[in-house]
């Protein structure tokens, strides 16, 4: 049945049929939004179209403050005009409005112009139809506390009986009381989250200022939560993450968060010891202990007594160090290569590895115990990939540092930004750096373009192919194979203690792109 206009008297009125249609149009559009401005003003409409109860407004108070007198005012209203809503401000106990608010009791006025209390404040009685009309007011509450008055006008000699539309009118105050409690509700937690997002966010900005760490992906700002909230513990912490991800700068970041600042930060790095060398090397000798040790030493453990020791790599490990480095976490204590006694050392292990340390598990090359002891507050570094909108803070951080280390003045072009933002960066921030330093010693003008920086641009894996025209062979850039010199080679390699993989890495090079440059430099 579509909604019609009912005239005062009409009749045969099925108003029972009436009735349900408003309910079904109300509940549907509640169903749609829950937003009040749209549905209490349907909700006021359809009163007036369906059951002929006119000039429907939603009197609502405003916020109480002190020294003010408390207000209430039309907030939403159907048949009124804009002056009238604007008149429609009441205080408390002010006419029959204000009385409605004040005691919370409804109010039924058979005749406005035979009530005294009757203000004709919103609608003047030149605007009311000439027979007899009523007024109906009912508070509308929540929690038990009148917020408002629901207020309409009926002529009061009609066959609905006042009564029907009392009843009907109670359940859209006690709706309207819902769906105003819920939009409160809303904007205050709305609020409360906003403003304690805005603290958080201000607080890992600084976070991430002071530790020296560029970038405000989501990504990098959770690991930095995550970093923040375990900094105070003494709980060792496992750094995952692909190379160049930041590992040792988040590191030293949890020893700068922790209360161990002030107490040495050591940082080892498994992969550049050999075997023969770690237990010496980690735990320390005593005099006499092996040929040339002719005087006792401290190891990397003790040196970070207080403090942080980091251990970079720790997937390399070896099994026999793995026992002695879970009994130092257990005990405290350690004993010196070629001692007897149990020195105890007071120090947090942050350890980090790019490898899979559950498949070693698996692989039996890592010890179960020692992984759980040191899986106990993982973090994960997000790679470049995940942190996309860093990279241009990055880049830029970067060739400030190039330019101020090489006494340059190279500046990026936008287009050079956005080529490097598109690139997908499988050596992270760490091939990122190294890219841009080339850049800054070798570009031919201080501006560089999305142009002059391709030659620069790794090959192969991560660079977007070339648009290649039909099926012509796709040809690889010449001069980014010779994007090393033979020196830059030999020094990483030096760098490395020989070790290709890890020389490759810290050029930003895949293992294969750079035996091809060893190759070419005629360095293998
Ligand atoms: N968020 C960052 N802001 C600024 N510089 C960064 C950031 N993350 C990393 N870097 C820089 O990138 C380089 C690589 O970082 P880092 O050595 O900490 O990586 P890593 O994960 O330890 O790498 P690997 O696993 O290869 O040892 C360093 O020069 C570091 O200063």
């Amino acid at each position: 049945m579509a909604p019609h206009r009912t005239e005062p008297d009409s009749p045969g009125t099925d108003w029972h049929a009436q009735e349900l249609l408003l309910m079904r149009e109300v509940m549907k559009m509640v169903g749609r939004s829950l937003a009040p401005a749209f549905v209490l003003r349907e909700m006021l409409h359809l009163m007036s179209e369906l059951l002929g109860l006119n000039r429907g407004r939603m009197v609502l108070a405003g916020e109480a403050r002190q020294g003010v007198p408390r207000t209430a005012a039309v907030r939403h209203a159907y048949g009124l005009t804009a002056e009238e809503v604007q008149r429609g401000v009441f205080q408390w106990g002010e006419g029959i409005t204000g009385r409605v608010l004040a005691t919370g009791l409804p109010a039924i006025v058979q005749d406005v112009d035979a009530e005294p209390l009757f203000l004709f404040r919103t609608v003047p009685r030149n605007r009311l139809p000439p027979q007899t009309v009523a007024f109906i007011a009912l508070p509308i509450e929540v929690n038990g506390a009148t917020i408002g008055v629901l207020g309409c006008h009926r002529i009061r000699s009609r066959q609905r009986h006042l009564s029907d539309d009392l009843a009907v009118l109670r359940i859209l105050a006690t709706l309207a009381g819902q769906l105003l409690q819920l939009e409160q509700l809303v904007a205050d937690q709305t609020r409360q989250l906003v403003a304690r997002n805005a603290a958080l966010a201000r607080a890992l900005e600084s976070a991430s200022a002071r530790y020296g760490l560029i970038g405000q992906s989501p990504a990098l700002l959770q690991a930095l939560g995550e970093l923040e909230r375990v900094s105070q513990s003494q709980a060792t912490v496992l750094l995952l993450g692909e190379s160049g991800t930041g590992k040792e700068l988040f590191a030293r970041a949890v020893h700068l968060a922790s209360g161990r600042h002030d107490q040495p930060f050591i940082k080892v790095n498994c992969s550049a010891i050999p075997d023969t060398l770690f237990e010496s090397e980690l735990f320390g000798y005593e005099k006499g202990a092996f040929t040339g040790a002719n005087t006792a030493r401290a190891g990397w453990f003790e040196q970070a007594n207080g403090g942080t020791i980091f251990l970079d790599e720790i997937g390399e490990l070896p099994l026999a160090m793995q026992s002695k480095l879970l009994r130092t976490l257990q005990e405290g204590t350690l004993v010196r290569l070629g001692g007897t006694k149990e020195l105890k050392v007071n120090v947090r292990l942050v350890a980090a590895t790019n490898r899979d340390l559950a498949q070693e598990v698996q692989a039996g090359r890592f010890r179960q115990d020692l992984y759980y002891r040191l899986n106990v507050i993982p973090i994960r570094l997000p790679s470049l990939r995940e942190r996309g909108d860093d990279v241009r803070a990055l880049a830029l951080h970067f060739v400030n540092r190039a330019n101020q280390t090489h006494q340059r003045n190279v500046n990026l072009a936008p287009d050079a930004l956005a080529r490097l933002q598109a690139h997908d960066w499988p050596g992270n921030i760490r091939e990122l750096g190294n890219l841009i330093e080339r850049l800054v010693l070798l570009a031919d003008h201080t501006l560089v373009t999305a142009k002059t920086l391709e030659p620069f641009m790794p090959e192969g894996a991560g660079t977007p192919p070339p648009p290649a025209p039909g099926d012509a062979p796709v040809v690889r850039d010449y001069q980014s194979a010779q994007s090393h010199s033979a020196n830059a080679l030999r020094e990483a390699l030096a760098r490395h203690q020989g070790n290709q993989s890890r020389a490759a890495q810290s050029l930003g090079l895949t293992l294969r792109q750079f035996a091809y440059r060893l190759r070419k430099a005629g360095l293998r």
